[in-house]
């Protein structure tokens, strides 16, 4: 059996959802020589454009060879001198891997978490993301965080700065506290709440937030300061006593080693659409897990990485939560695959279909399939849960 046919598929729909980054859907069907097809999906955000080329160009690499998911990595690392160091190139490998793994589990019948040892847990806990579109007064975040919990949710994430990016000053401070304080006091204290910062701020701000929001409880504080400021994280160590969740923007196992010797992470969360799917995805578990350090994937995009981290998430032993944007999915989303993953009581039953262990609705994708096409930018980046980039007082 042998990879005959790569190719990259954007999915889109007038119904966007709760966020820019995530708006389109990036596809990658792969065929082998025996008619198998597997599915994978890529990291869309502002480089829809370059990551549909960029997949591409990788195929190049994959096409012809058998389906040896470490061989194939490692070949293609030998040939492109930049896989490490290109979002572009690690996205799309991490989608054809993916879809590879899909092909494997076809091929034997098995469900990707059989293929990698069985199951750790038959229910994967879960926390809620993109639940807050348009919130921005502290009753916003309020009201909706209630609706979250009355869903079954035991965790939720919100990001309640505003338009604040390095620093932030007394009223950015207030408002941020009167947020979080809002719905804490809207979901009691058996609820998690965790606090996205998406790598915003500078040492000094990010510590002042942390001192400021710590009486709340939060879970952890994710991506505090900017993705590569190093020297900040370790100041921000120094000066707080908050967990620290980052790992979104990691893309190889070697640059997550990096992080994890500096000592600044406590919950890793990795993301198996640009890390390097399945194969590189476990290996940087379970360099966590030596470093006694626990897992909540990154789970932001669509439903075919949400498929695969639920198999991941299901054989990990150092597994905290895994996070979920299914419930805030436009339905668009949800349809692309046969619906078997929605969630219950806060977690969602690990499917035991096999490779990703969700069907695919091919005819939704020919109906949804559109040209790559460049986002506009605006005001209000696309990182944000849209309508959130604003002040209340
Ligand atoms: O889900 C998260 O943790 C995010 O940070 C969501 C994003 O803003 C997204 O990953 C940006 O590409
Ligand atoms: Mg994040």
């Amino acid at each position: 059996m042998r990879i005959q046919e790569i190719t990259p598929i954007v999915l889109s729909s007038k119904e966007k959802g709760s966020a820019t980054w995530a708006s389109l859907m990036i596809l990658v069907k792969v065929t082998t020589s025996n008619g198998l097809v597997g599915y994978g999906e890529a990291v869309p955000t502002l480089r829809v454009k370059p990551v549909f080329s960029s997949i591409q160009q990788v195929s190049k690499g994959f096409i012809g060879k058998d389906i040896s998911v470490e061989r194939n990595y490692h070949e293609w690392y030998k040939q492109d001198f930049y896989l490490t160091r290109s979002f572009e190139s690690a996205t799309a490998t991490s989608a054809i891997d993916i879809a590879l793994w899909d092909i494997l589990g076809k091929e034997l019948g098995a469900p990707i978490h059989k293929l990698l040892g069985g199951k750790f847990r038959d229910y994967v806990p879960v926390y809620a993301n993109g639940w807050y579109k348009g919130c921005v007064t502290p009753e916003d975040f309020a009201r909706e965080a209630k609706a979250v919990v009355n869903k079954g949710y035991k965790g939720l994430k919100f990001d309640p700065f505003g338009p604040y990016f390095d620093w932030i000053d007394q009223r950015g401070l207030m408002e941020a506290e009167e947020r979080v304080k809002a719905v804490r006091e809207a979901v009691g204290d058996e609820v998690e709440i965790m606090i996205e910062h998406h790598g915003r701020f500078n040492a000094n701000s990010s510590i002042e937030i942390a001192k400021r929001l710590e009486k709340y409880r939060p879970l952890f504080m994710e991506e505090p300061l900017h993705h590569e400021d190093l020297e900040g994280y370790r100041r921000y160590r120094a000066n707080t006593s908050l967990k620290v969740a980052l790992g979104e923007r990691l893309i190889s196992l070697k640059e997550t080693l990096v992080y994890l010797r500096e000592g600044i992470v406590d919950v890793l969360q990795p993301d198996l659409t640009n890390v390097g799917g399945v194969t590189i995805g476990k290996k940087v578990v379970s360099l966590a897990e030596a470093f006694d350090v626990e897992i909540a994937f990154h789970n932001a995009f669509g439903s075919i990485q949400n498929a695969v981290s639920i198999q991941l998430a299901s054989v990990v032993p150092n597994l905290l939560l895994l996070e979920n944007f299914y419930d805030w999915f436009p339905s668009w989303k949800r349809d692309v695959v046969f619906n078997e993953t929605p969630v219950e009581g806060g977690r969602v039953k690990v499917p035991d279909k096999p490779g990703i262990g969700v069907g695919v609705n091919e005819r939704l994708i020919e109906e949804l399939k559109v040209d790559p096409i460049a986002l506009d930018v605006v005001e209000e980046p696309v990182w944000v849960v849209n309508g959130t980039w604003r002040r209340f007082s």
